[in-house]
């Protein structure tokens, strides 16, 4: 038994709110849990496939008696939730929340943190380009990190908690300084995105000249593109609109490297694609052997 938390509730029944939950019933590692979405409609869908231990009409009612409240919302309404549940917070209670982004989200829901109850952000890198309550599944977490990424308030026995919890939903953990965070993610996560999403809108303009060509042969490479850009609107208007700095910082170094392999296609200097194309292979090289990406086809395969 892994059982860290009597009570929790989870207030957003996404993707990661709906694995999180099944992830806590595979290892028992919460009593109850309650949960709570805007739309009627989700709390409908939540009801009907055994989302959650008790689907609550209310805010006040999902988080009222919760040892653990996880914020599972897009990033740009994480403090006019926390605003709401404020009131209803039981003192020793600690709110968490699991946003992409990390400064911004700090900076919204700490002035409504009551005294006496704990505040923690995290958040797990895992997740799908897919949405909604019915997308969640109870591995998504197994073997990937989540990053704690503690306020000034943050109690080291909050956050010790909040890390056995992550570590029983089967991530690894670590923690990380929200500003660090930030611009990491908008290494590894945010601006890959926004690359994957303005590929697929390149594609779709060129589309009127290519007779539908790009969509019906698309490649491996393209396809990968594809299933980043179908990730959801909302939340990624959020991340990009809350992480705008490292995202600008980002982008310019970006667009930087990439007149760099303009120039030298023009000039036909193959070399220096070559060497640049074996320095990025080994990166890649380098995350399969430290045994990061189990999504590889070839991860696991000794011949
Ligand atoms: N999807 C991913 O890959 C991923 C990975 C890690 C972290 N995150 C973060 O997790 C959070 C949730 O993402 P998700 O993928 O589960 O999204 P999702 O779209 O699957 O779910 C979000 C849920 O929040 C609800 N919601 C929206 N506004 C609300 C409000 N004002 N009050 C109450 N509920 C509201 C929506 O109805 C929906 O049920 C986001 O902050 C996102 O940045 C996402
Ligand atoms: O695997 C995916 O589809 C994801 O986009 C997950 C992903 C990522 O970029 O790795 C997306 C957003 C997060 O905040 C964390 C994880």
């Amino acid at each position: 038994m892994t059982r860290i938390y009597d009570r929790v509730a989870l207030i957003g029944l996404g993707l990661i709110a709906s694995s999180m939950f099944w992830a806590m019933k595979r290892n028992d590692v919460a009593g109850h849990v309650t949960g709570f979405a805007r739309s009627a409609e989700t709390r409908d869908t939540a009801r009907r496939i055994g989302l959650c231990d008790t689907v609550c009409d209310s805010l006040a009612d999902a988080v009222n008696d919760a040892d653990l409240i996880v914020l599972a919302v897009p990033v740009g309404v994480m403090g006019q939730v926390a605003a709401e549940i404020a009131p209803h917070l039981k003192p020793g209670a600690t709110v968490t929340d699991v946003g992409s982004v990390k400064r911004q989200v700090i900076t919204d829901v700490s002035p409504h943190i009551p005294d006496g109850v704990h505040f923690v952000p995290g958040h797990p890198l895992a997740g799908t380009e897919h949405s909604g309550p019915e997308s969640g599944f109870a591995s998504l977490f197994d073997n990937r990190w989540c990053l704690i990424v503690p306020t000034e308030d943050s109690t080291p026995d909050a956050v010790d908690r909040l890390m056995r919890y992550w570590q029983a939903l089967g991530s690894n953990v670590d923690t990380m300084e929200p500003d660090h965070h930030d611009l990491v993610l908008s290494v590894t996560s945010h601006c890959p995105h926004l690359i994957a999403y303005t590929m697929v809108g390149v594609a779709d303009d060129l589309r009127r000249v290519t007779d539908s060509e790009v969509i019906k042969y698309s490649a491996a490479g393209f396809r990968d593109f594809t299933r980043i850009a179908a990730s959801d609107p909302t939340m990624w208007r959020d991340v990009f609109l809350t992480n705008k700095d490292a995202t600008l910082e980002i982008l310019g170094r970006f667009t930087e490297e990439l007149f760099a392999l303009q120039r030298a296609i023009r000039q036909g200097d193959g070399d220096f694609l070559h060497d640049y194309f074996t320095r990025t292979r080994a990166i890649r090289r380098g995350i399969i052997e430290a045994g990061q990406d189990t999504d590889a086809p070839n991860f696991g395969r000794t011949r």
